[in-house]
Formats: C-alpha cells, structure tokens, sequence
C-alpha cells in the first residue's frame, strides 16, 4: 500500500509553515507523499476569497517546486459547494483504494474538529495527524496522531497583512511565490 498524507486548506497564500509541517510528516511516519489540497470553499470561513483558485493552485505549484514527494490534490476544486473533508476523503478512498491516506491538521483545526462536517464518519475513514501550532491547544479526544515539528507564528492571514503595509514578506514564502504575488499585485500588493 501507498501512503499518503493530504495537507488541506486554502492557501492564501501558501507559506513557508505549510511546507515545513508537511515534510516534517511525510519523514516521521514515512510516507510516500504529501498532497496539497485546496479547498475551492472552505467551509468554516465566512468571507469569500480575495484570490482566484486559479492564482491559489499557481501559487501551490511554485511552492512545491523540486520536491517529488510533494503534490497536488485538486478534487475540492472541481466540486461546486463548500469542499466538506468528508466528501473529499470518500471520493479518494473509492478512486484509490491502494492508498493509504492520512489528513494532516494544525492545532487551531484541532480544536475545531468537533464542529467539522459528519466528523465521527470521517474519523473512521482516515487518520487524522496533529501538529502544534503556538497559540492553539492541541488537547483532543480524538484518536489522532500527534508530530513534533518546530513550530511557527506565521499565518496565510499574518502575510495577507504584511503585503497590505508594505512590510516584507521575504522567506515567509517561497521566493518564486513572492515574486508571483508581486507581479500578480495579488493582496493589494
Ligand atoms: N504555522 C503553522 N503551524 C502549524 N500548522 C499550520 C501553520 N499554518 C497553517 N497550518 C495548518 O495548515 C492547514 C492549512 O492552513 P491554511 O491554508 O488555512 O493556512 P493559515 O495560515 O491557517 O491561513 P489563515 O491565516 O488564512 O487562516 C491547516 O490545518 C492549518 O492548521
Ligand atoms: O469538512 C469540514 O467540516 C471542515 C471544517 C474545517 C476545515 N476543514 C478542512 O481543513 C483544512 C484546513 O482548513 P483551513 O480553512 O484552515 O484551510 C481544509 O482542507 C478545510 O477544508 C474541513
């Protein structure tokens, strides 16, 4: 059996955190793979995005850039609605069924994780993996798998801010992506 983990969220933008907790994942449990997975709507924020799917998945791409283990998952992007976990992981599992699929999670989606969508059938489906994030609690009755990973105060939020004051965001992201967000003028840039 493959095994794989899927790193969900909206990355807007991708950053350097993002990267680091994937790959601090796929060498602790071993995988083969980490895969990318942006959410077309995520479920738990309010405001619709800023930037398009389009720019998003770019913006993965250049990201992941010379690392074979790390891809791209697009199966939220080509579904209308909000992109629920549960219908995600479902629809992999029947088109995989050679995968063995983990879903990685930061502390603040942890303690969320009681409000996520059909969360005790998820839960059966895969397993979840933790890491810390400052500032969250990573206390949960759920059976997840907890990965040490040095930890961040860095946000997709924190950056969005940054580039709005004109304060640099140089190693935040990956170069290529900084450049992208520059010529892009994406965030007010
Ligand atoms: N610095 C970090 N440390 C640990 N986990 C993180 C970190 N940044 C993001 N994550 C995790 O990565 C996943 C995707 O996060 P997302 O794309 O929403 O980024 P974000 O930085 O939390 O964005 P925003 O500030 O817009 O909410 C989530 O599970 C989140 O908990
Ligand atoms: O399915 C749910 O109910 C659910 C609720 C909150 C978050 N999620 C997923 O968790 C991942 C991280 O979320 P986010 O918003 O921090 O990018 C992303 O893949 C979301 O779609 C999923």
């Amino acid at each position: 059996m493959k095994k794989a983990a899927i790193l969900g969220g909206t990355f807007n933008p991708p950053h350097i955190g993002h990267l680091l907790i994937g790959n601090e994942v796929l060498h602790s449990l071993q995988l083969d793979e980490v895969r990318f997975m942006p959410n077309h709507i995520p479920p738990h924020k309010a405001q619709p995005l800023d930037v398009s799917d389009d720019d998003r998945v770019r913006m993965l791409e250049l990201s992941i850039e010379g690392n074979s283990c790390f891809t791209i998952e697009k199966v939220e992007l080509e579904r209308e609605g909000p992109s629920y976990t549960y219908d995600s992981i479902k629809m992999l599992r029947k088109i995989e069924p050679d995968t063995e699929f983990y879903f990685i999670i930061g502390a603040d989606m942890i303690e969320y994780l009681p409000k996520w969508h059909r969360i005790d059938e998820l839960m059966e489906l895969i397993q979840f993996v933790g890491v810390k994030r400052p500032q969250y609690m990573e206390h949960t009755d759920y059976p997840i798998i907890m990965v040490d990973s040095p930890q961040l105060l860095l946000s997709s939020s924190l950056i969005r801010e940054r580039i709005k004051d004109g304060v640099t965001i140089r190693y935040l992201v990956t170069e290529k992506v900084r450049n992208y967000i520059e010529e892009k003028k994406l965030y007010g840039s």
